[in-house]
């Protein structure tokens, strides 16, 4: 059964361990993507996110385990252009235009795509013109999407794509991604925008610490956190007070706006409400309140919902 799985896997990883020194940047990880799937791999810094990209790449060789992509050795997959990428490290040579670039990517597969197709496609024609180096960091990020999908591949890795793109960039950028997506091809992309996962990805993968520690559909993952978030504006808020009320796991306080973590949200609510709290709001867990548990961080920066909670991480 696994052997079938694995044979029409577009990524299966598996037993990958990567040590540098003393840290284990991958400890341990085993994954099949099907082919068709959009899997967001989430992790706080350091978790392990980019080694593995590099490793499902061919890019660099894992001390234990195996990477294949299409059932081949992920060196041979790209070489057939069934991968395209783009990672945080690398660069163009600045004196080349865009244009130039994507065309010596393409001079380099077997079935290309027309370079003025990747580039209409990457949102960057016009200023494909124009010398990379002369590029804003969002346009440069546009044109390696563009080299990434020169070579019309079946699977697309992305490490943090949108970084350094604006808001409508970000927006063009998910737009071009939807475009490819169609007709079932793969794409594997890490984040640290939780919007961009709960909004795009139909699958989150969570690592913390080089391993997997969460693995489903946002509902799923935010399932796995238990309890309710309630939040309410209160004058004179006693983080201790709010932290002892029944029914609280986790409490933290930003001026008169407070933020309950509760594994039973009616008790804590009832409690709370002995004081003149205002604008009181339970809801369910977020992805990023999901985050937060699981991977014991306090959330990355520009993530959805705008708030951190202090809450105890939960091994898993
Ligand atoms: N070439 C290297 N030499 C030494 N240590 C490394 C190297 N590459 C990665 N590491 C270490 O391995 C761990 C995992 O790093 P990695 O870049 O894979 O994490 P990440 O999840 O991609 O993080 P980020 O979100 O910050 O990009 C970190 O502790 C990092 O410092």
């Amino acid at each position: 059964m696994m052997e079938d799985a694995e044979s029409g896997a577009a990524v299966s990883l598996r037993g990958l361990r990567r040590s540098f020194g003393d840290v284990r940047a991958v400890d341990g990880v085993d994954l099949l993507v099907a082919p068709g799937e959009l899997v967001a791999l989430l992790g706080p810094n350091g978790a392990g996110k980019t080694s593995t990209m590099e490793i499902l790449l061919g890019l660099s060789a894992p001390d234990e385990g195996e990477a294949r992509l299409f059932g081949r050795p992920p060196r041979r997959a790209a070489a057939q252009g069934l991968v395209g990428a783009m990672l945080q490290s690398g660069g163009f040579l600045h004196e080349m235009t865009g244009r130039e670039i994507v065309q010596i990517m393409a001079a380099q597969y077997p079935r290309p795509l027309k370079v003025d197709e990747a580039l209409r496609r990457a949102g960057v024609a016009k200023e494909a013109r124009l010398r990379y180096g002369g590029l804003s960091g969002g346009q440069r990020q546009r044109i390696r999407f563009a080299a990434a999908l020169v070579c019309d591949p079946d699977l697309l890795v992305l490490d943090e794509p949108t970084v350094a793109m604006d808001v409508q960039g970000r927006q063009d950028f998910w737009a071009a991604m939807r475009e490819y997506a169609t007709g079932g091809r793969t794409v594997l992309f890490a984040t640290h925008y939780l919007a961009e996962a709960q909004d795009f990805a139909d699958r989150v993968v969570l690592m913390r610490h080089g391993r997997i520690v969460a693995d489903g559909s946002v509902a799923e993952i935010c399932a796995r956190v238990e309890g309710r978030t309630i939040r309410a504006v209160l004058d004179d808020a006693d983080p201790a007070w709010l932290r002892g009320l029944p029914g609280v796991s986790a409490a933290s306080v930003h001026g008169e706006r407070v933020e309950l973590h509760c594994q039973d949200s009616d008790r804590a609510l009832r409690a709370l409400l002995q004081r003149p709290a205002r604008d009181v709001e339970v809801s369910a867990m977020t992805l990023e309140d999901a985050f937060v548990a699981l991977t014991g961080d306090s959330g990355p920066r520009g993530s959805a919902g705008g708030h951190t909670v202090v809450t105890a991480a939960k091994e898993v």
